[in-house]
């Protein structure tokens, strides 16, 4: 009787035990998906994943290797670490899960530089500053009704990249699609935001150009030195300042200018709200002891190295894969020109107001800039250690989104490497969004996504459509050659052509006469 009351006792106790066991296993240790983090290939010692970063395609060996490990992967650069996310399931997780906990983009900045540096918008932490900044240039600048206003000022602009190409056609001249489109695309943005072109006499225009490409050249060190800035300060190394600085000089120099310019304006006027542009605006608020954020010059002068380098060399680099790929698919030309001369017909250059009726050319224009996506891969920060993908991602991981794999991903896009404008016309196109909601994924990353998405996505399709648009109406397109060559190449962190597209324009439909 005894031994039985042991016996129980003993199972009584064992019970206990083992029941303790559980309940400490299920409170006390994280579950084990939660402390796992996403999976790594393999590194080198010390540098780690450098060497993926080294490589002069960086979205196509980051595409490679996600494709062999996982659209979630875990890489270190040094001590740095950063998860790597590369499809659209992921995507549509990292966006909508956790937009607000990746709405910083975390890069250190390099302090005094207007191009990447503390002053910046673009950089800014997801924080008063940023809001007030981005209330501010939707409302004056990049929203629905700031476009609308402009409307004019880009008009002009579309005339004279016409008469411009139209000129050349006439002599017989070849042109570099690249250069000129940056002509429009930068007269534009620079009528929007300081209310006139930069003078193309006293050389103005051709300096903002040749900085633009600059700057846009040396993005890759940027981006290292401020990926590896925090390490790297220990030892007293400050990576590529002395080139960066010398950029953002001289970047001052012009803009000093234009705000003086505007100051003596402001003087003149009295402050009457005449011919008021997005300078004007910022130079109030900048005055403004009510406002809700104090701003800086050296915060103006950062959003105009922004706006200047956002505006102009994205735009251009579309438009010039956009022309490339068009010329080499003569079908795709036939159906927009059947589609342009029955809309906007041939005694009128195309306008802004056509483009919502010209649904071909959109999805010509959408299809350029998700095959070469002119910002492959872009990054943020996660503010706090969360779950994503079922892998525990820890605070301050620096997020790199390879939006170019995600755009060429075979599990989501039909001949994912083809130039096929239909995939996104009406019939086909609901049928995609149904889908997108139904599996919950993000595929068209072009833009970005989330609150820090690309404020200029309106604006840049408007220059896109305009000045594809006005070159396939208006001109035949005559190439070395067969067929343009469409191998790629990174200028900096820009997606652009290796070898730049030439070609010569013939005239199509009678001269327009000229409007300003
Ligand atoms: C084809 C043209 C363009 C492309 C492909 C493009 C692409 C992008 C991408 C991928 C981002 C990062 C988005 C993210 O982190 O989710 C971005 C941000 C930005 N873009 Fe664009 N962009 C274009 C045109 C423009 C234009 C025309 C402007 C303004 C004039 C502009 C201004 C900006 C600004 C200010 C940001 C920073 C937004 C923030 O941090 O909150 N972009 N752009």
């Amino acid at each position: 009787m005894n031994s039985i009351e042991f016996q129980n006792c003993f199972i009584l106790i064992l019970l206990c035990l083992f029941s303790l066991l559980c309940i400490f296993l299920f409170f006390f240790k994280k579950p084990k998906d939660c402390s796992e983090l996403p999976p790594s290939p393999p590194s080198m010692p010390i540098i780690g994943h450098l060497h993926l970063l080294l490589s002069s395609l960086i979205h196509k060996s980051l595409q490679r290797i996600s494709s062999k490990y996982g659209p979630l992967l875990h890489l270190r650069i040094f001590n740095v670490p950063i998860v790597l996310v590369s499809s659209a399931s992921m995507a549509h997780e990292i966006f909508k899960t956790h937009d607000v906990n990746i709405s910083s983009r975390g890069l250190t900045p390099i302090d005094e530089s207007l191009f990447f540096g503390s002053s910046g918008f673009f950089s800014a932490p997801h924080g008063d500053y940023w809001k007030f900044m981005k209330k501010l240039v939707v409302s004056k600048l990049l929203g629905p009704q700031a476009i609308q206003q402009s409307r004019s000022l880009r008009a002009e602009e579309l005339e004279r990249f016409y008469f411009d190409l139209l000129d050349k056609a006439v002599k017989k001249e070849s042109v570099e699609i690249r250069k000129e489109a940056m002509k429009f695309t930068n007269n534009s943005t620079c009528k929007m935001v300081i209310g006139r072109s930069c003078w193309e006499e006293n050389g103005e225009a051709e300096r903002v150009r040749v900085l633009i490409t600059e700057s846009i050249a040396l993005s890759k060190k940027v981006l290292f030195a401020t990926l590896l800035r925090k390490p790297l300060e220990k030892f007293g190394i400050s990576l590529f300042k002395k080139e960066i600085m010398g950029i953002s000089d001289r970047y001052d120099e012009v803009l000093e200018r234009f705000l003086v310019e505007h100051e003596e304006k402001l003087e003149k006027q009295h402050h009457h709200h005449q011919g008021v542009d997005l300078m004007d605006v910022l130079l109030e608020a900048k005055g403004d002891e009510k406002a809700e954020y104090k701003i800086t010059r050296d915060n103006i002068k950062s959003l105009y190295v922004e706006l200047f380098l956002g505006g102009t060399d994205t735009s251009k680099q579309t438009i010039q894969w956009t022309m490339a790929e068009i010329i080499n698919s003569p079908k795709t030309i036939v159906r927009l020109r059947e589609e342009m001369d029955s809309v906007v017909g041939k005694s009128s250059l195309i306008q802004e107001t056509d483009l919502p009726n010209l649904p071909y050319l959109q999805a010509v224009v959408k299809e350029g800039l998700r095959l070469y996506p002119p910002v492959p891969i872009f990054g943020r920060r996660l503010q706090e250690g969360c779950k994503m993908g079922g892998f525990y991602v820890s605070e301050k991981t620096t997020i790199v989104v390879n939006g170019y794999a995600v755009m060429r991903d075979p599990t989501y896009w039909e001949e994912p490497n083809e130039f096929k404008p239909e995939r996104f016309l009406d019939s086909s196109r609901r049928l995609g969004q149904e889908e997108e909601i139904r599996e919950q994924v993000l595929k068209y990353l072009s833009f970005g996504s989330g609150r820090r998405g690309c404020p200029g996505s309106n604006l840049a399709y408007i220059f896109l459509g305009t000045a594809i648009g006005m070159m396939i109406q208006c001109f035949d397109w005559r190439i070395k050659g067969d067929k343009v060559n469409m191998e790629e190449t990174l200028s900096g962190m820009v997606l652009t052509m290796a070898y730049p597209l030439k070609c010569t324009p013939v005239p199509r439909i009678s001269r327009f006469p000229m409007s300003y």
